[in-house]
């Protein structure tokens, strides 16, 4: 999934949420969502942004969170061999292991052996990745012009790239990566203009890996104004992405301190962590409990995993919702978490969902206060707000938006945005739109891969709640909690219906058992990286 970041924002407050005054940020439109977008980004308000989000973290807040040390989660996953590599996001991979903890709560300070997942941030310095087939040219370009260092992620393999890379030096490294692209030895700035895109670049183009074009990644300044300049020239068929070390470490800092300091069942728990400085480079490491069952978005887009029964979506659903109504509304200061999506939706070995990943998690306005007005857009194409993505003006709705979206993902098994479909499908929201409104067409969007099995009336009510959750005006959509009793409701009434009704086995047996027929099928070593 590409995700974007659009910088220059004002600063100021609304606490009435009147009609927002017109930013630069405003140009960008919700169609263009699914490509990367920046306007032209100043790196003091960038810094501006991040010294924002450090207030919450100046306030001590107590954690009990382990320290790791790097040797320590090397044994752990088995020197992060790829055998214990359970995913991939875009600030890095994530592994298996087994790591010791002490039983202290229990008196004896004996040990016991604990499943984690270890996610380690990517290491070197820029980073740059291509989400979507962009033209060579422009991709060298931007290559150029933001004289990228480190990894450039191409096919499966990073690639090394020196510092102050040139064109030349780039376009040499091509070919030996990409086995299609022709080599030429012309001058650098004529190298854009020769070459075959149908030849070389096509053959960059067609290793791309879904993992990658489903990441998240940021546009890091100076370098956002180039994309952008790219998207005003109207030729953008992609994007390229650039982060920073400093933009990862951000989102490390922010994760460790907001998940070592909320608590819930919903809430993936954050063990511990690492953070390291040697000759290798930065070492930052989060070691999670481990979820057995990992995504929603594995479940539901995967065809080899075997899919979810109606019940158990409104299951996940609903714990989702308890999720983010702790972080919205339980606390003594609000949370939120501004990149809800299904990778994001973890589940446990009982198919309980936990959110995961705060690194993009801001503390919510002061009291008084209508909304933030951050000065980076930031989160996953497809998820976020429209009112957030055109004025940068952040409230807890945002997130509540984001649930509808992930609630239409729950009713029809389609992404977000599924760049493989037919122009007029590729953005779900478009895609459902006319089916919904009309009760004889609704059954066409339902997953097929529930084959059926699944209360009609039920999916419809889920849809309501999800076009409740897209409300145009903010304000209007509910709260979180209010969806967690909706919820609740529906699966109440979706539960008797199936008493009454017991034609569909699956969902009358109960979770448990469901939930050990999914596990049964859910083999670990069968489990492939996407
Ligand atoms: N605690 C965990 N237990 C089991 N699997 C996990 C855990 N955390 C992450 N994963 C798996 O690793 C994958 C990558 O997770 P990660 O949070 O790094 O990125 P992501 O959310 O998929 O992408 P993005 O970079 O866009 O946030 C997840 O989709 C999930 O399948």
């Amino acid at each position: 999934m590409d995700c974007f970041k659009i910088a220059t924002l004002d600063e100021d407050y609304d606490e009435d949420g009147a009609v927002p005054r017109p930013t630069a940020a405003s140009k960008v439109s919700w169609v263009s969502r699914s490509l990367s977008v920046a306007s032209s980004s100043r790196r003091s308000e960038s810094a501006r942004d991040f010294t924002d989000s450090l207030e919450f973290f100046t306030q001590p807040r107590a954690n009990n969170l382990r320290v790791f040390t790097f040797g320590e989660l090397k044994a752990a996953t088995r020197g992060f061999s790829r055998g214990m590599m359970i995913g991939e996001g875009g600030f890095g991979c994530v592994y298996r292991g087994v790591v010791r903890v002490s039983d202290v709560d229990d008196g004896n300070c004996s040990g016991s052996n604990m499943d984690v997942a270890v996610k380690q941030l990517n290491r070197n310095g820029f980073q740059a990745r291509l989400l979507f087939p962009v033209p060579l040219s422009m991709y060298i370009c931007v290559c150029e012009l933001c004289s990228v260092t480190g990894f450039l992620g191409i096919m499966e393999h990073d690639m090394m790239i020196p510092s102050f890379l040139s064109l030349f030096q780039l376009v040499s490294a091509l070919p030996r990566q990409t086995g299609g692209l022709k080599k030429t030895r012309s001058h650098p700035s004529s190298l854009a203009r020769t070459i075959d895109l149908k030849d070389g670049a096509g053959g960059v183009m067609g290793f791309l890996s879904r993992r990658m074009m489903n990441s998240f990644y940021y546009i890091f300044e100076p370098q956002s104004f180039l994309v952008s300049k790219f998207l005003l020239q109207g030729q953008l068929m992609g994007s390229v992405i650039l982060h920073s070390s400093i933009q990862g470490h951000k989102e490390w800092i922010n994760e460790v301190n907001f998940l070592g300091v909320v608590k819930h069942p919903n809430l993936v728990k954050l063990v511990g962590y690492c953070a390291e400085d040697d000759e290798r480079g930065i070492q930052r490491l989060l070691v999670y409990e481990l979820m057995h069952n990992k995504s929603l978005e594995d479940h539901l887009f995967i065809r080899e995993v075997s899919p979810l029964s109606w019940m158990a979506r409104l299951r996940i659903a609903q714990d989702a919702a308890r999720g983010l109504a702790h972080l919205h509304e339980e606390k003594d200061f609000q949370i939120i978490f501004r990149d809800l999506k299904t990778s994001n939706i973890l589940l446990d070995e009982n198919f309980n969902a936990k959110l995961s990943d705060f690194g993009l998690a801001r503390q919510g306005p002061a009291a008084g206060l209508s909304h933030i007005s951050t000065t980076s857009v930031v989160g996953t194409a497809g998820y976020a707000a429209p009112e957030y993505i055109q004025t940068g003006r952040l409230t807890a709705k945002s997130d509540v938006w984001s649930f509808g979206v992930v609630l239409y993902e729950l009713i029809t098994g389609r992404r977000a945005v599924e760049k493989n479909m037919p122009r007029n499908e590729q953005k779900l929201l478009d895609w459902v739109r006319p089916y919904v409104s009309d009760s004889r067409k609704f059954h066409l969007i339902v997953d097929p891969r529930l084959e059926g099995q699944y209360c009609i009336k039920s999916a419809q009510k889920l849809a309501s709640l999800a076009n409740k959750c897209l409300a145009k005006n903010a304000k209007s959509r509910p709260k979180m909690s209010e969806l967690v009793e909706m919820l609740g409701k529906i699966i109440s009434e979706t539960s008797s219906e199936n008493d009454s009704a017991p034609q569909h086995p699956k969902e009358t047996q109960g979770k448990k058992e469901e939930t050990e027929k999914s596990i049964r099928k859910f083999n670990w070593k069968n489990w492939t990286l996407r």
